[in-house]
Formats: C-alpha cells, structure tokens, sequence
C-alpha cells in the first residue's frame, strides 16, 4: 500500500517546528499539495532551498514538495485542510490569524489541532480554541491527531500509528486517508474529548518518568508510574465525558508509553533534567522546543480540584515544578499515601 489517498489535497500546516514538519513531510510523501508557515522567515529558505529544518530535524532531510512561506494567506490559499501545530499557549494567537486569512480568502477548509495541552485560566482543548476563535469553524469540521508519534520517529518511517478523532466520522476519515501510508497508520475515532486529554495528560506523567529514571527506579516503579498514572489521566477525561475505553488505545496508554520512556520526549527529558535537581528555567532554557507537560501540570491539577477528581501523581510533579519539592520525597509521599482499593 502506497497511501489510502482518495484524492489529492492541498494541505496548510501552520507551524514548523518538530511535528508540524514531520507532518507535512507524510502529506507531501503522499502525494499532497503541501504549504508549510512559519512564522520565522529564516526557516523558509532552509526548507525551500535545502529541504532541512536543523533546528527541530536535524540533519534529516524534508520532502522536497513541502513549501514553506512565512506568509499565512499564501499558506491556506486553495487548502482543503488546514493543521494548527503550534505550542498550546500560541493556538490561540494563530487560529485568530488563520480566522482573518479564512475570512479574507472566502473559503472553507476542514480544521485539524495537532497540538497536545490545555489552554491556562481558560482549560480549552486546542480543538476548543479553533472552535472559538474561528466562527465558521463548526461548518466546516474540526479533527485532531494524537497517538505515539514522536516526528524523530515519523520523519525516518519507524512504523507510527496515530489517532484522527473528530465527532464527525467524515472529518476524521478524511483525514486518515489525506495521511496513511506504508509508515503511518492512522485510525479514526469519534472520542474527540478523550483523545485530546489523552494527548495532553500523558505529557504530565512523561515528565514523573524522567524524574524517576533520574533516581534511579527500576522496572517497577515505572510499571507503578504507568499504571496509576493512566487511571488518573482516565479518571479526569471521563469527568470531562471522554470514553474510557480511549485511554486503552493509541491516544491513552499508546502515547503515554512512547512519551514517557523515548529519549525523543522532550517530556521525559525534561524530568530526567529536573530529577537531577536543574531548575525548571534551565531545563525549559536548554530544550529549545516546547515542554507542553509542564503548563499542563498546572491546568490538570486545577481541574482535578475542580472536578473533585484525585490526581495524587499529577499533584506530585506539580509540586516539583511549582513549589520547590524534591523528587525523592514526593516519592516516598506518594508510597505513603492512604492504602487504596484498586479500580478507584
Ligand atoms: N514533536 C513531536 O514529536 C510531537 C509534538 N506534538 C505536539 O505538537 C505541538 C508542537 O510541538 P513541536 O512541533 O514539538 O514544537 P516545537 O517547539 O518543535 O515547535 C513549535 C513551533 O511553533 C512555532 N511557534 C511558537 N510560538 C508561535 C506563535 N506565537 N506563532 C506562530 N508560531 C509559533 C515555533 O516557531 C515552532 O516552529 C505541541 O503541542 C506538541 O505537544 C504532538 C505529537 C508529536
Ligand atoms: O506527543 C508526543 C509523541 O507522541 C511528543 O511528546 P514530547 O513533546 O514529550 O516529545
């Protein structure tokens, strides 16, 4: 199988870091009309002319049928898809801009967040932002893409499966088809509340991973970690309606093992840093590229208030990130927590 395309697309990815390259690559690799924006204009030459972005990729080369403009309405002109994939905390700020080009260029595109967080203050999943600030939005159809699919992985065809949910069927099979190939496998999914948080939460354990190799755990304390962290990330997502039977798939407990043991994770890195007692500037200083589980911490521990939801592992890194604690004893805390029944 060379790719499922049912037709040719003209797809608009908005954001060239890591993901929003690796992904433009797939469409190009299947065959698609492909405009990459950036909104660093020193990028566009590098991938025009030498089908590189080192700063994210490396030396790994970029299809050469990606195009990237630092000019947005150039980007989405004639697109039949459009990706958001920039940082969460940036969404919002370019579903406005990509609402004006929308408006301006009279024209309909099927919406897709690639992004994995949760807006502070507001809690808006990124498929919630482009709802919000893009008022044709629910004409047209919004999907996302979640799963284990770390771009390192994707842009040198390690065989990837990921997940297109949207609450229209007919959005998320357009886009499994615009993007499946040989390499990249994708499975559709109507749970668009539970593949988000899936996506989002699984950064926050990602990071208690990295803290954990960094003591010096073994095998069982990450299967510990593992565990209980998916029920909690569970737990949240059925209180905001997700399906729990999401966090058993791609977008549960699939990304949660890709994120939290893969030397790509800019998540588990983080926590290994972190366990080794850096602070947290330095370590957001020194990755260079968006540690999404760290806000997220904060926004899933003032949800889980909320909602009245236990999320004791949560909890634990929140305090490592925002209030000074050590990695150690917020272990042992955990340890010492009430004794549970389990399935709770
Ligand atoms: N890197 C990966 O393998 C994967 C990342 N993701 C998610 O995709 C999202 C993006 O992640 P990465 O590509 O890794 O991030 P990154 O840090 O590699 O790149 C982010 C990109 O967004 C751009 N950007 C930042 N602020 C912006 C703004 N205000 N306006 C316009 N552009 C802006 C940056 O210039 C950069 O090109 C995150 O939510 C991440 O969790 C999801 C799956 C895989
Ligand atoms: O979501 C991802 C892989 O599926 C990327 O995770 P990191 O941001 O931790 O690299």
């Amino acid at each position: 199988m060379e790719n499922n395309i049912v037709g040719k697309e003209v797809i608009a990815v908005l954001g060239a870091g890591s993901w929003g390259t690796a992904l433009a690559h797939v469409a190009a690799e299947n065959g698609h009309d492909v405009r990459l924006w950036t909104y660093k204009p020193t990028q566009v030459n590098e991938i025009n002319e030498l089908h590189r972005n080192h700063q994210y990729l490396g030396d790994n080369p970029i299809h050469p049928a990606v195009v990237a403009t630092a000019d947005m309405q150039t980007a989405v002109r004639g697109a039949t898809m459009v990706l958001t994939v920039v940082p969460t905390k940036a969404t919002r700020q370019v579903a406005r801009q990509l609402a004006a080009v929308l408006v301006a260029l009279d024209q309909q595109v099927t919406l897709v967040a690639a992004t994995k967080g949760i807006e502070a203050n507001t809690y808006k999943r990124p498929s919630e932002m482009l709802a919000e600030e893009i008022p044709q939005a629910n004409r047209l159809g919004i999907g996302i893409i979640a799963g284990p699919s770390h771009a390192e992985g994707v842009i040198k065809h390690d065989p990837t499966l990921v997940t297109m949910a949207a609450e229209d069927l007919q959005i998320a099979k357009q886009m499994q088809a615009a993007f499946s190939n040989q390499f990249f496998r994708a499975y559709t999914n109507t749970d668009l509340v539970g593949s988000e948080f899936g996506g989002a939460l699984k950064n926050v354990i990602a990071i208690g991973a990295g803290a954990i190799e960094a003591l010096g755990f073994d095998a069982n304390a990450k299967a510990a970690l593992f565990t209980r962290g998916l029920a909690e990330m569970s737990r949240l997502g059925q209180a905001f309606g997700a399906n729990p039977l999401t966090f058993m798939g791609l977008a549960g407990v699939g990304d949660l093992f890709v994120t939290a043991t893969s030397v790509h994770s800019r998540n588990f890195r983080a926590g290994l840093e972190l366990g080794k007692n850096k602070s947290v500037d330095e370590v957001v200083s020194e990755m260079g590229m968006v540690i999404e589980g760290i806000s997220t911490t904060k926004v899933v521990h003032e949800l889980g208030r909320l909602k009245h939801v236990p999320m004791p592992i949560t909890d634990a890194i929140y305090s490592v990130l925002y209030e000074g604690k050590n990695t150690k004893e917020v272990v042992t805390a955990l340890m010492e927590r009430e004794l549970q029944q389990e399935g709770n």
